[in-house]
């Protein structure tokens, strides 16, 4: 095993989704699935491959991070077509495969999410729960063609394709305690009748113990793969270069948002925001900042401003606290045609622990991430095009407006009275956005910190 984390710990910085980027991690192995007990796993193996998940703690961050990693292995040689996405070879001569782009694996996951079951290793049970009745699940065949989803991901997506068959499967990468917020609020969503997700198919909850300690976590997500469709966040790119009117898009928006913060009130559990609750609230901004300043050092001088729109924004009569996306921008919604907007990926903030994300929050964090968003498109924009950024920021200021329009239409919000909040939960957002571009995309960073600026040098911008 300790070729197998050599390898790994070679090859994971090169990930799109491993966090601490530019560190080799120190890898500690916490569990081991070995699919050999499954049926798709003795089909590997008939042809002498073994289809494995290992969850590996790296513990050269504080706290670890643990993450999932589908592994096939292979004698040598590995199938000539497999080669790219070679992690390395142990010390027998064994070549370790990324096991999302081997199809051993990528049909052992099908099976456990549209057929359900158990697969048990040493110490790691793994069960698949499915949506799907029994004939819709036999129609699906499990030698369905799988591809892997390029794009900047936080996980992996494999998307199965075959006649009937338009799956979508989330590998989590980073693994936290408990249901993911992903299965659990678009279950929720879908069993309301909601259309504004797509249909669940199945997913797969893993429990190990580690340390004398009993930990279950959520493994992988299957979804109605929606074909055709692009995110928002590119349609808008390319609508406000073009200097499109989105107007009508984003009130629409506005309202699709409203309708799915309506649905998951009524359906999931709401908690009134006591004094605990509106404390928990505020301490997080400051505590986010604190961050922020430590490892952006362009936000320090802007710590006073920011704090008066925290503490105008900690002075507002909080509603009550309801489940919500937690991540909410234009790359998580996609437009489909005669069915309208379609969000995605209710996982919350990678960078938030999971045991905040599971709680009631305020709807209007979501909204705050929306508009965050449209500005971004600006950004993006006048990086790409300065001499457009004038035509860029009037686009998303419409954008923005209609989006609000939109929610506030829908949901009966009261723009005045929540201004104060929704000023202070942008101004936050932003602030995490400088931590997300400074770790992962630096050379954006000034889109969140001119947002820091404009948000901590005016009041209340969402009065109109
Ligand atoms: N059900 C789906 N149908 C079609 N495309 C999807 C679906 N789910 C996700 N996608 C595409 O995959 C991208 C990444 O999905 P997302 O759930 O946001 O992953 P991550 O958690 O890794 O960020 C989305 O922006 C979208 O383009
Ligand atoms: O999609 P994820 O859940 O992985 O979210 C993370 O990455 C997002 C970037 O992909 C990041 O979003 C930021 O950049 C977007 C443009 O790429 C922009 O539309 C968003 O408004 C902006 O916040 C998100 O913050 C991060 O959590």
């Amino acid at each position: 095993m300790d070729s197998t984390l050599a390898c790994l710990a070679a090859w994971m910085p090169r990930q799109r989704w491993y966090a601490a980027k530019g560190r080799t991690p120190v890898l500690r192995l916490v569990a081991d699935l070995d699919f050999e007990g499954d049926e798709s796993g003795g089909d590997a193996s008939a042809r002498g491959a073994r289809v494995r998940t290992l969850l590996v703690a790296d513990e050269g961050s504080d706290p670890a991070v643990l993450y999932q990693i589908p592994v096939v292995e292979h004698p040598s040689p590995a199938p000539h077509a497999l080669d790219a996405h070679a992690i390395g070879a142990v010390a027998d001569g064994t070549v370790l495969i990324d096991g999302i782009h081997d199809p051993s694996y990528a049909r052992a996951l099908l099976r456990l999410t549209t057929r359900g079951g158990v697969v048990r290793s040493d110490g790691l049970t793994a069960t698949g729960t499915t949506t799907l009745e029994e004939t819709e699940a036999s129609a699906i065949a499990l030698s369905a063609p799988a591809g892997v989803l390029e794009g900047e991901q936080s996980n992996s997506s494999l998307v199965y394709a075959d006649e009937g068959t338009r799956i979508i499967c989330k590998v989590y990468r980073q693994l936290q305690p408990g249901l993911n917020p992903d299965i659990e609020l678009e279950t929720a969503l879908a069993a309301a009748g909601s259309r504004r997700v797509p249909r669940p198919i199945g997913w797969v909850q893993a429990s190990w113990i580690d340390r004398g300690v009993g930990i279950d976590a959520s493994l992988a997500f299957a979804q109605e793969f929606l074909p055709g469709v692009e995110d928002a966040w590119r349609v808008a790119l390319r609508a406000a270069a073009a200097g499109d009117d989105f107007t009508a898009r984003a009130r629409d928006l506005g309202a699709a948002t409203a309708e799915v913060h309506v649905t998951l009130a009524r359906e999931l559990p709401e908690q009134v925001a006591g004094a605990a609750e509106h404390e928990a609230i505020c301490d997080a901004w400051s505590r986010r900042l604190a961050i922020a300043i430590a490892e952006v050092p362009e936000l320090a001088p802007r710590r006073q401003a920011i704090e008066k729109i925290y503490a105008e924004g900690r002075d507002a009569t909080f509603p009550p606290l309801q489940r919500i996306h937690g991540d909410y921008h234009l790359g998580q919604v996609v437009l489909v045609p005669d069915r309208g907007w379609v969000l995605l990926d209710f996982e919350g903030e990678p960078m938030r622990p999971m045991a905040e994300r599971m709680l009631p929050d305020l709807a209007l964090r979501d909204v705050a991430g929306m508009l965050r968003s449209f500005d971004y498109v600006a950004g993006s924009v006048a990086l790409e095009r300065p001499e457009s950024a004038d035509d860029a920021e009037a686009w998303a200021a419409a954008a923005r407006e209609a989006y609000l329009v939109g929610y506030a239409t829908a949901s009966g919000l009261d723009r005045a009275a929540c201004a104060p909040l929704l000023h202070a939960l942008e101004l936050d957002k932003a602030v995490y956005e400088a931590i997300y571009e400074a770790r992962n995309r630096p050379t954006w960073i000034d889109i969140p910190l001119r947002a820091v600026d404009r948000l901590s040098g005016v009041a209340r911008p969402y009065m109109a």
